[in-house]
């Protein structure tokens, strides 16, 4: 998308405001007004996002909504406020959070929740100043419309706006914002909050509120009649089962969150939070993006089990409103066997095969440890598969692998469950399975340093590339390549 000089001119965005978590009071947040930047400018902006939010043509030409979505104004009828919540960072409970740098401006008629990331501080900010770099703006704003471009759930972003206020992190850097869009930024850690403080009649009205407005089949007699009739453990049961979906489409697509606190989990099963999140390049189970990640609590092969740790945390949270803990834990049961067929699901896809077999899962294994073993690149593995299987030709893939007779092998187990399928419905399904592109460490890197000398043009470049991941764009291919050897000097940190 390309920037015009605002202009004067330009229709007054009137947006459709509603009120949705607004409308539970003030125990929930604190209202404020996002402080101002200096000086903001576009760096970026989604035009399908704004097309989701019903936007008018050329609004991104309106100073006002600039100024508005830096925070230096408040649209006509938005109440921003901030959030409170609570939750366990690292396994460790942390106590009161909240949006500390997050400012919603509120929900529009579509029921999408327009939030503001790095609007200033806010009674939650404890030490932070309220503010994000341009840096990890960037990298938000990417991997945002990125995992929507896969067909992962997660929050949107419509836009960037840049500023040059300064920012102290390791160095001095300047200041974004982002404007973040979702159903609701509900997390666990909202929940947390209101049982930690016995505040037993607030954790039912944001109980009732999350059921009524997003999960209303819970109240059906079907979700609650193994429940004992108790809508809370329908809720619970529902989370857990988008959470264990969730999980199987960061795991097959190689996706590192890095910050798996439950302060960070959507009870929308959304992506969020995009800190110091990776895609695989080299295929490491154990592989930690997060720098500050010492112990490696959020590892790659560990996301699926962390996930399983926080919604635990999310059901003792509700134990008040579900009143029996062996109900509870009932509840959470399905997540042992919804995530790992989920993930079989996922991963049959990938390779092409439509029929749930036995051996599929044995070949899937065996792959992941000889991906492993042979130090492959990820997803390049992957989009070769899917060439080969349209070609017939697998010495592209095979090359991959230092240990070809092991390769040679399972190749021959894949080839006898492929034998069994449509060849060009198979590799169509891997095409449209397995990406092209992904926001590897150092694409978004390039595009963060052209985009601090000013040019947003890379910036633009990838997102194009990344909405549409599966598609070829033709001569674009230096972005689906290995990453080159700096890239594994990239230290993401949750400086942010
Ligand atoms: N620069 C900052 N100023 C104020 N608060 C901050 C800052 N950075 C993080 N926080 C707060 O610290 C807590 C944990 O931060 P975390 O990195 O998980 O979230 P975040 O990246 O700020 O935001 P979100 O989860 O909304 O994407 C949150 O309460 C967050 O608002
Ligand atoms: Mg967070």
């Amino acid at each position: 998308m390309s920037f015009s000089i605002p202009s004067p001119s330009a229709p007054s965005l009137s947006l459709p405001w509603q009120k949705g978590f607004a409308a539970l009071g003030s125990d929930f947040y604190t209202e404020l007004r996002p402080t101002p930047l200096p000086s903001p400018h576009w760096v970026g902006a989604s035009h399908s996002v704004a097309q989701l939010l019903g936007l008018p043509e050329g609004w991104h030409q309106s100073e006002e909504a600039l100024q508005a979505l830096t925070g230096n104004q408040v649209f006509e009828g938005s109440t921003p406020l901030a959030s409170v919540y609570s939750g366990h960072q690292f396994g460790v409970w942390a106590g009161q959070l909240g949006d500390g740098r997050a400012i919603l401006l509120g929900e529009l008629a579509g029921g999408h929740e327009i939030q503001l990331k790095g609007a200033g501080r806010t009674p939650y900010s404890r030490m932070g100043d309220g503010r994000a770099v341009l840096r990890s703006s960037i990298r938000e704003f990417l991997c945002s419309e990125a995992m929507h471009g896969l067909g992962i759930p997660t929050s949107r972003a419509l836009c960037i706006t840049g500023s040059p206020g300064l920012v102290r992190r390791e160095e001095l850097e300047t200041a974004a914002v982002v404007t973040r869009v979702a159903p609701s930024f509900v997390r666990f850690g909202h929940f947390e909050h209101f049982a930690a403080n016995d505040q037993e009649e607030q954790l039912r009205t944001l109980a009732d509120y999350v059921i009524d407005r997003y999960y209303p089949e819970c109240r059906s007699p079907a979700a609650t009649s193994p429940w004992g009739g108790n809508p809370y453990a329908a809720l619970l049961h529902s989370v857990s089962e988008r959470t264990a979906q969730l999980m199987a489409q960061w795991q097959a697509v190689g996706f590192c969150h890095g910050v798996m606190n439950t302060d960070n989990m959507s009870i929308l099963g959304l992506t969020l939070d995009y800190g110091p999140f990776q895609f695989l390049d080299v295929f490491v189970p154990g592989h930690i993006c997060n720098h500050s990640d010492h112990h490696g609590r959020y590892a790659y092969n560990r996301q699926p089990n962390i996930a399983y740790w926080n919604l635990f945390c999310l059901a003792q949270a509700l134990l008040p409103l579900i009143e029996d803990q062996d109900t509870a834990l009932a509840a959470l049961e399905s997540y042992k066997t919804v995530f790992p067929d989920a993930f079989m699901a996922q991963m049959r896809k990938k390779l092409g095969l439509t029929q749930a077999q036995q051996s599929s899962e044995a070949l899937v294994e065996q792959l992941l440890q000889l991906l492993a073993q042979n130090a492959v690149d990820y997803t390049i593995f992957w989009r070769r598969l899917s060439h080969a299987v349209a070609q017939g030709q697998f010495e592209p893939v095979r090359d991959l692998f230092a240990d070809r007779m092991t390769f040679d092998a399972w190749l021959l187990s894949y080839s006898e469950l492929l034998a069994l399928e449509d060849k060009a419905l198979a590799a169509d399904l891997m095409l449209n399975s397995n990406p092209k592109f992904v926001l590897r460490n150092h694409l978004g890197e390039q595009a963060i340093r052209a985009a601090k000398g000013g040019d947003f043009s890379e910036l633009a470049t990838l997102q194009r590339l990344l909405e549409r991941p599966f598609d070829e764009h033709p001569g674009h291919e230096a972005y689906a390549d290995f990453p080159p050897d700096w890239a594994s000097s990239i230290s993401i940190s949750c400086s942010s």
